[in-house]
């Protein structure tokens, strides 16, 4: 198996650098952007496999996406609302993006539709969805009958009235409905049952959906108002991906450096850059620009926190918090255990694995500081798993990531980009 040896730097790190897009927002804007009247133009995105599957998928749709990736832009040919291909076969590998948000586009359509993933995907949940859509009149089933892909939808067309759907597993199955509800036969109304987790998400998912057209009401919280009318297309700037920011943040925490992210602010539509807080929380000193983070590394004490809303971001805190002077509990993020591993266990056993005492909660972890031992750290096809682990390498002699390619998933250029940042430092 492919492996890389993460190299300690000797300094603190002091660098700038620009993550690629956002994989959340590109997403987001190819759904959007196929379903909306007109031309789009999508700029700043993220080229990785979560988006690739995503346009190929649009492909086998008969909604076209030429890509221009020296300039970093998707053109859309939007459609109106209207799916043209009547049956597709959709591979989604295991973007869980992907899969939720292409579920509700193909029930929006006329035909017959399969949307499958890699072994992993098929043990992610889409049962909320898939229930959610046939509640609305739309024959969607999951084909082994066990709420995971593959899935089969059989429509002609998404009815308007009221949808209810569950959100404590995932905030993408709500995600997936509002983004195509303006694509239905008549006003929607999406309401959801019990607990939302993940909720920046859904806010990122309504704030792309206004730039595009759409009116939408929240009359109550977790309650929904969309009225039938297509998007607008138009040019639209993906901003950096904020998860992938983590890892340079943690590496300016965890070796006392500085670490400037460009094209992030205080105000951007992605939850995530609230990891600045949590580094904050244990020690950094932070400077909140209009175009840019800057992060100082501190001396880190431990925390109790809990990172439901940035969950993407908790693998990251994790392996921080080994440098830290107290103990560490990381809560509320039992539906990490859903995603492209269980994460909750994944996190645990490597750290264990170094030989650090970690606990494991059902919900999360309790991590006590300690001497970090040379290891093979094993990455379970997880890009998290191998990007944040990378970071007990940058203090610690002796850990080798296996598999690095993983992080083709949303950061190809990962391990690129961390060197030469070290380097930078040099
Ligand atoms: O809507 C999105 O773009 C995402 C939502 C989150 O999933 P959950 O809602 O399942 O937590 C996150 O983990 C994922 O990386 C992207
Ligand atoms: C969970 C993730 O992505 P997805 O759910 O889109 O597979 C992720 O990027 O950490």
């Amino acid at each position: 198996m492919e492996s890389i040896d993460i190299l300690p730097v000797l300094w603190p790190l002091k660098g700038r650098i620009r993550p690629p897009g956002s994989k959340s927002l590109t997403n987001r804007a190819l759904i959007i952007a196929a379903l909306a009247q007109g031309p789009s133009h999508l700029t700043g995105v993220l080229d990785s496999v979560d988006t690739q599957v995503m346009i190929d998928s649009l492909g086998r749709l008969q909604i076209p996406v030429s890509v221009d990736i020296a300039q970093r832009t998707f053109h859309v040919n939007g459609q109106g609302g209207k799916i043209p291909s009547t049956g597709a076969e959709l591979w989604c590998e295991n973007s869980g993006t992907s899969i939720r948000f292409l579920t509700a586009l193909c029930a929006a359509g006329s035909g017959r539709y399969r949307l499958d993933g890699n072994s992993r995907m098929r043990e992610r949940p889409i049962a909320p969805l898939v229930a959610a859509l046939a509640s609305a009149g739309v024959k969607a089933r999951c084909e082994l009958e066990n709420d995971c892909p593959p899935v089969q939808i059989e429509t002609d067309g998404l009815p308007g009235g009221r949808i209810r759907v569950g959100g404590d597993l995932s905030s993408q199955y709500l995600s997936a409905l509002l983004m195509a509800a303006p694509a239905a036969s008549a006003g929607v109304t999406v309401e959801v049952t019990g607990e939302l987790v993940s909720r920046p998400y859904v806010d990122m998912t309504l704030e792309m959906m206004r730039a595009f057209g759409a009116n939408i009401h929240e009359p109550q919280t977790n309650h929904f108002e969309i009225a039938a009318q297509p998007y607008v297309g138009r040019t639209y700037d993906i901003e950096p991906d904020a998860s992938a920011a983590s890892y340079f943040f943690a590496a300016a925490a965890v070796t006392g450096g500085e670490v400037t992210v460009l094209g992030l602010h205080r105000n951007a539509l992605q939850g995530d850059v609230k990891f600045v807080d949590a580094l904050v929380r244990m020690g950094c000193e932070a400077d909140w620009g209009d175009d840019s983070i800057t992060l100082r590394g501190k001396p880190l004490h431990g925390i109790d926190i809990d990172m439901n809303e940035i969950s993407d971001t908790a693998q990251t805190l994790a392996c921080v918090a080994p440098f830290a002077s107290g103990p560490t509990r990381i809560r509320n993020v039992a539906h990490m255990r859903l995603k492209e591993t269980d994460r909750v266990s994944a996190v645990v056993t490597e750290l264990q694995r170094v030989g650090l005492t970690v606990e494991e909660h059902q919900d999360g972890m309790t991590i006590t500081p300690g001497p970090i031992r040379p290891a093979e750290i094993h990455t379970y096809d997880d890009h998290r798993m191998a990007m944040s682990f990378s970071l007990l390498g940058l203090k610690a002699p002796g850990i080798r990531i296996l598999d690095p390619g993983c992080t083709a998933k949303t950061y190809p250029e990962y391990f690129t980009d961390l060197d030469a940042l070290c380097r930078s430092a040099r």
